[in-house]
């Protein structure tokens, strides 16, 4: 079954109360965060602090990952320790091109025959947070086999390029960004994942961006509160009327296919195949969120 990544909660691994708490809030993925959210002198505590609770706390089913450190920043540590935790994934934060994710592999895999685990268990996911790694995005969506996705960083990306976030504009500060990430995904066969909306008060330009991604053809997009699940999740699970007009499609072509055509008309519009795979990815996504289909 496909996994979902409508929202992927970072998470300071500072803070024990929210290591304890993160699986309550319905995220489809916990990114527990060694990175930008934690000062330089509580880096190693919180490493050993996550440790802990990947050892101790249930996450479930729930998909864990950790955004660690650059390698000559703590990051050879973090993943040593992430790997024996047996986290699910490992964000690379600010790649710039496909040797940091090579790199970063080379640890991965050296800390999985040190602690025994299985070779190539460990997935990845690049984060692309200036203009270097926006142009070289196909290279890296290309570089390893354990890329599960890449996603932007826009706060980075935007200070880079000496500009700011307008979100209550169209963040055309990031459009060609978001556009290369997404394009680069899709032509690597990963998911692309978008940045995070700082404003956790701002819950209708929050719904207005999602909606705007899901356009692009992101999968889903980063959070930092409990309280952006909800409607993150809300604007990628297909509605009752989008799964009903799916069905519509799959039993319109299944009936073309009776009669030896590859093509119908439905209520005055063409379905052919990539409509239909559309349709096939419609229930896909909502049998992931656990929605019922209906048989007939
Ligand atoms: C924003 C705020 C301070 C607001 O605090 P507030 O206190 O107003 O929150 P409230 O809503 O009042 O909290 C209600 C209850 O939820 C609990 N709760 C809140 N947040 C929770 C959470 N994240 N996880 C679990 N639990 C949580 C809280 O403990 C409380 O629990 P309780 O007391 O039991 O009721 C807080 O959310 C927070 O710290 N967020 C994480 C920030 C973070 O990780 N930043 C780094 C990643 S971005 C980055 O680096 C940029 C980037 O790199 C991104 C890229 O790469 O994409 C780039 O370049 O763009
Ligand atoms: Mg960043």
């Amino acid at each position: 079954m496909e996994r979902l990544r409508r929202t992927m909660m970072f998470v300071p691994a500072s803070n024990p109360g929210m290591l304890r708490d993160a699986i309550l809030y319905g995220a489809d993925s916990i990114m527990f965060d060694l990175e930008d959210s934690i000062s330089l002198r509580e880096k190693d505590t919180s490493r050993f602090l996550l440790y802990q609770a990947l050892k101790t706390f249930d996450y479930s089913s729930t998909e864990t990952v950790v955004r660690i450190n650059s390698l000559d920043a703590g990051g050879v540590e973090d993943i040593h320790a992430m790997v024996r935790a047996g986290i699910d994934c490992i964000r690379l934060p600010k790649t710039t091109c496909a040797q940091d994710v090579l790199d970063a592999e080379s640890v991965i895999l050296e800390a999985e025959k040190k602690c025994g685990r299985e070779v190539g268990s460990t997935k990845m996911l690049a984060a692309i947070e200036d203009p270097m790694g926006v142009l070289n995005a196909l290279s890296i969506a290309q570089s390893s086999k354990r890329l599960i996705g890449i996603a932007l960083g826009s706060e980075d990306y935007v200070t880079a390029m000496k500009t700011r976030r307008y979100s209550d504009r169209n963040s055309e500060e990031i459009f060609f960004a978001r556009s290369m990430i997404v394009h680069a995904a899709r032509a690597a066969g990963i998911a692309a994942l978008d940045t995070v909306f700082s404003d956790v008060n701002d819950m209708e330009t929050l719904r207005k961006e999602t909606e705007f991604i899901k356009q692009l053809g992101f999968d889903g997009k980063s959070v930092i509160n409990p309280r952006q699940i909800p409607v993150v999740n809300k604007v990628y699970t297909p509605t009752e009327k989008e799964i009903s007009n799916a069905l519509d499609v799959i039993h319109a072509i299944e009936e073309a296919n009776r009669r030896g055509s590859g093509v119908i008309a439905l209520n005055g519009k063409m379905i052919d195949k990539p409509i239909v795979e559309r349709a096939e990815r419609i229930l896909a996504l909502a049998k992931a969120a656990g929605i019922k289909i209906p048989e007939n």
